[in-house]
């Protein structure tokens, strides 16, 4: 495999950016360093101080393969993140069939080594179909390479299928990420239950829907001993129980999607785009979130990038579908409104969406450090541009950050020491 070696890059060191060349062979990273010389096999890359940080990891994606291909596939999703600078990205399990068996399971791993750009790793389901009452065989599915088990797009209902979920996932030494969401609290509810929805006459779903799973889980991972990761998180009483729990050290940890950190309920249009679950919450969740990512209570950014076709998100807000697409749009959008506005460190952001998650899933990559798999991502921190759907690899084009203007484009993107994207051109 080809030597690589990319000159003049800057990585994110407090609060300064230090210049520093990496030297990529068989896969890994061989050196990083200042002033590494290139001998003749070696391809160089000038990066012209271009951000260089570690590929970025999304451990919460819909790709709907199989089943629902005609919203995303293998192929298109895995595009899609190599467009937004992310090399390992993790595919929820609400497929049709779903990954509940080693057979599904088999055949999607299998499927990615001709379709996927970059590296999937797929949750196996909790329950058997995500049908909330048979479990599936946690130790199979472990076996068969399954990186977590989630029955995402539903909360568990049950109090004692979740305790013995978390029985069997601490067994088999896997992790269980939870969708939290009460059902017998939604009511018909659509959007948060706050100003936008009295407002405008839209039925709500309360932050309680979220928070009553949140706690009882907290307290089945403290009894369990299970490693439990709450999926999305969008209230700040969430962000308040995982803190508790957390210094009590149980083994819980939380994702937060830009989504929730970037919008707040009253934001909301009336368009589908503007609908997801959990829905867009008040200005005092957002800024708890916030604080969540910058004090360590949250270790992770995951988009949920959930695609799904037009005429899915042209019902307006009571009937469409819940989700949105968040692959190729997440740094530069973190970058240019949380960073550059001064409510989030650079070097921070980027260990959210890489070392973050990579220590939570227990990932060899994630860090820019020598022997680790060459992973990496280049961004052009200063290039400026507006977000067009039109232009997403994605099928999926239901985002409410159409028309945003973004600083910070993705530029190169390398897996495995192979060059998957080379200024916004995809290679394989
Ligand atoms: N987030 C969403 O609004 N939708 C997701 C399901 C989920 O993540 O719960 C989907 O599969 O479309
Ligand atoms: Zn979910
Ligand atoms: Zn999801």
């Amino acid at each position: 495999m080809a030597k690589i070696l990319i000159k003049n890059a800057r990585t994110a060191k407090g609060d300064e950016l230090v210049k520093t060349d990496i030297l990529i062979e068989d896969g890994l990273i061989a050196e990083v360093g200042l002033e590494i010389s290139a001998d003749g096999s070696c391809e160089v890359i000038e990066a012209n101080g271009k951000l260089l940080a570690p590929g970025f990891i999304d451990v919460h994606v819909h790709l709907r393969e199989p089943g629902f291909e005609y919203k995303e596939t293998i192929r298109t999703g895995t595009r899609a993140a190599a467009m937004g600078g992310y090399t390992t990205i993790f595919a929820m399990p609400n497929t049709k069939p779903c990954p509940d068996n080693e057979e599904v399971l088999g055949m999607l791993i299998d499927k990615c080594r001709t379709d996927a750009l970059i590296k999937v790793g797929f949750y196996s389901s909790i329950t058997m179909g995500e049908n909330g009452s048979e479990l599936v065989d946690f130790r199979a599915m472990m076996d068969a390479g399954a990186v977590g088990f989630t029955d995402d797009g539903k909360g568990i209902q049950e109090a004692g299928l979740m305790y013995e979920a978390m029985a069997a996932a601490k067994e088999a030494g896997g992790i269980i990420a939870a969708h939290c969401e009460d059902e017998s609290m939604l009511f018909g509810g659509y959007v948060h239950d706050g100003e936008y929805a009295r407002k405008n006459g839209h039925k709500g779903i309360m932050s309680l829907v979220e928070d009553l799973q949140i706690m009882r889980d907290a307290a089945l991972s403290e009894k369990t001993g299970a490693r439990y990761h709450i999926c999305h998180m969008s209230t700040k009483e969430g962000v308040e129980i995982l803190r508790r729990s957390k210094a009590k050290g149980a083994n819980v940890s939380g994702e937060a999607s830009p989504h929730h950190l970037l919008l707040t309920d009253m934001d909301i249009k009336e368009h589908g785009n503007w609908k997801m679950n959990p829905p867009l919450r008040s200005a005092e969740d957002m800024s708890a979130l916030i604080e969540g990512i910058n004090d360590g209570t949250i270790e992770c950014i995951a988009t949920d990038h959930a695609p799904h076709g037009a005429e899915e998100k042209e019902r307006g807000l009571e009937k469409s579908a819940f989700g949105i697409v968040g692959l190729e749009t997440a740094f530069p959008l973190l970058y240019t409104y949380l960073v550059l506005k001064g409510k989030l460190k650079l070097e921070k952001l980027l260990y959210l969406m890489t070392e973050g998650p990579a220590k939570l899933f227990g990932l060899k990559q994630g860090v820019l450090s020598k022997g680790a798999p060459a992973d990496l991502v280049l961004i052009d921190l200063e290039e400026e541009w507006t977000i067009d759907t039109e232009r997403f690899e994605s099928k999926g084009k239901n985002t409410p950050f159409g028309g945003w203007d973004v600083k910070a484009r993705i530029d190169t993107v390398v897996c495995d020491g192979k060059i998957v994207n080379i200024g916004g051109n995809l290679n394989g």
